[in-house]
């Protein structure tokens, strides 16, 4: 068990309620540049690297989201944060319902984006990491078009989509794979009846990874949690479409 040194950004005022931003696989704290244009007027937001992305520590060898959850909460822990709110995208979204598991009296609101209780196919996770150890994130990028963001949207935003693509390029190997491990392992399926903070959950209509049915499955397990889909989007709609996704933020955060 070990705990990463997290990187992280804050925008908005120090005194404002804390809005925790949890990034994808492959990406780093610019994927939430749209949800700090709108919330840093009301919020405290913080955005932070996983583990081995962006700025991160990278730590060599497997983990599990427990440990990318104990991350988060050091990371808290030394910026004096004892109670926030949090939205994750994919596997932050899954860090997301380990914290709602794990430190229910630290949370206020949950959103979790494109994500999972369980990912789909979970034996292909350790074979995707060992590729990327061995052959590095670019291996990946040509067909990251069409799962975090459609073809006709990279066509119209080919500089947004180049920027995120290469979050991924920049992302270190071993920090990549090692979430990879962690995705693969996750199954909170049976424990989503636990999660007693109020959750909103944001499913990209197009997204091929973790589809609406997935992202559903885990609003109809919390109990009262809400269920948006946003037309058009695939994995990454906060990026693609963050007038949507910053309106059902917006309700659910309130201001
Ligand atoms: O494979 C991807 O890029 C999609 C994804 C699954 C988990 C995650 O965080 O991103």
């Amino acid at each position: 068990m070990t705990t990463a040194r997290l990187h992280a950004v804050e925008d908005g005022p120090a005194d404002g309620p804390v809005l925790v931003l949890g990034p994808s696989l492959g990406t780093d704290t610019g994927l939430f540049d749209a949800q700090v244009a709108e919330f840093a007027g009301t919020h405290r937001v913080i955005r932070y690297d996983l583990r081995g992305h962006g700025g991160s520590e990278v730590v060599a060898g497997t983990c599990t989201m427990a440990d990318l959850a104990r991350d988060v909460l050091a990371l808290l822990d030394g910026l004096g944060v004892e109670r926030f709110s949090y939205a994750g995208v994919s596997i932050g979204g899954a860090i997301g319902q380990q914290l709602a598991l794990t430190v229910p009296e630290r949370l206020e609101k949950l959103a979790i984006i494109a994500s999972a209780a369980q990912f789909a196919d979970p034996p292909s996770w350790p074979v995707r990491a060992r590729q990327v150890r061995e052959q590095g994130t670019e291996i990946l990028v040509p067909s990251r078009t069409g799962t975090w963001f459609t073809e006709e949207w990279a066509a119209e935003n080919p500089k947004a989509a180049e920027r995120l693509l290469q979050m991924l390029r920049d992302t270190p190997a071993e920090g990549y794979a090692a979430c990879c491990e962690a995705i693969g392992t996750f199954d909170v399926r049976d424990r989503l009846g636990g999660i007693s903070t109020p959750t909103l959950a944001i499913a990209g209509a197009e997204d091929p990874a973790t589809p609406p049915d997935m992202v559903r499955l885990i609003a109809e397990g919390i109990d009262g949690a809400e269920f948006v889909v946003v037309p058009g989007a695939a994995h990454l709609p906060n990026a693609t479409d963050p007038e949507t996704v910053n309106a059902a933020l917006r309700r659910h955060l309130g201001s």
